[in-house]
């Protein structure tokens, strides 16, 4: 993705900010654009506030001036503003590639909208193509793994399942303490159901499956940004 794209996307979403906002603010190359842009306006006057999804973005928006919280002073927020893996066309979405989607979970879910940033290459028919990472627990690593492998194999979804490393060459530990699997399974033609399933799973603290959390996604391309978002209750009625 380039980086125009991903700066048209984060401008797209910056048009919803408005003085007052409580926002979530996402993790990511994509949302540090939009950590960057916002910064620009609050030091021209934009009154908000926000819950970064990670240490890597409360790092960003503290050197860059942007006000921030916690969820515990603040436990509702009006938007969050993130990047994704993977999204389609129901806005069910992929994320954790930047390990921190248990918190950026957390905050999408305290929030009354989620809107999502990303290039056009990472809109897909069916999710799947991006591993999808799991978040689990150290203790009993290996048979949480081997419980994510049973539900694999329950939805006849086939590829490795691999615990992420880290640089240092040890397993990469995300904010929260915890490890990463990335599963390799390809297409998910049900999503709403393998996330059902993988939560069950005592040692799975989250799954990147996002479902019903976005309610629009600013996605760019060649020929501009476009809005996709869901049908509210009153248009599919
Ligand atoms: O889910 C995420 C981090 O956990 C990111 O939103 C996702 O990885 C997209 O990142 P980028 O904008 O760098 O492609």
């Amino acid at each position: 993705m380039s980086d125009e794209l991903k700066r048209a996307s984060a401008m797209a979403a910056l048009e919803e900010v408005r003085s007052g906002m409580r926002l979530g603010i996402g993790t990511g190359s994509t949302a540090e654009f939009f950590v960057r842009a916002l910064a620009e306006k609050v030091a021209g006057g934009l009154d908000i506030i926000g819950v970064p999804t990670s240490e890597r973005t409360a790092a960003l928006a503290r050197e860059l001036g942007v006000p921030l919280t916690t969820l515990d002073e603040t436990p509702e927020l009006d938007l969050t503003v993130d990047g994704a893996d993977e999204l389609d066309a129901r806005l069910q979405l992929i994320k954790g590639g930047g390990a921190a989607l248990l918190r950026e979970k957390i905050v999408a879910a305290a929030s009354r909208r989620m809107v999502v940033i990303a290039d056009d290459s990472k809109l897909v028919e069916t999710l799947g193509r991006f591993p999808l990472p799991i978040e689990v627990m150290p203790f009993g690593l290996e048979a949480t793994r081997r419980a994510v492998v049973k539900v694999a194999d329950a939805l006849s979804l086939k590829g490795e399942v691999v615990l992420r490393m880290a640089a240092d060459g040890s397993p990469l530990v995300t904010d929260g303490g915890h490890y990463i699997l990335d599963a390799h399974w390809g297409r998910l033609p049900d999503a709403s159901g393998l996330a059902d399933r993988l939560a069950a799973i005592p040692g799975v603290v989250e799954h990147g499956l996002f479902i019903g959390l976005a309610k629009a996604a600013y996605v760019a391309g060649p020929s501009g940004v476009r809005q996709i978002a869901v049908a509210t209750a009153d248009e599919t009625n």
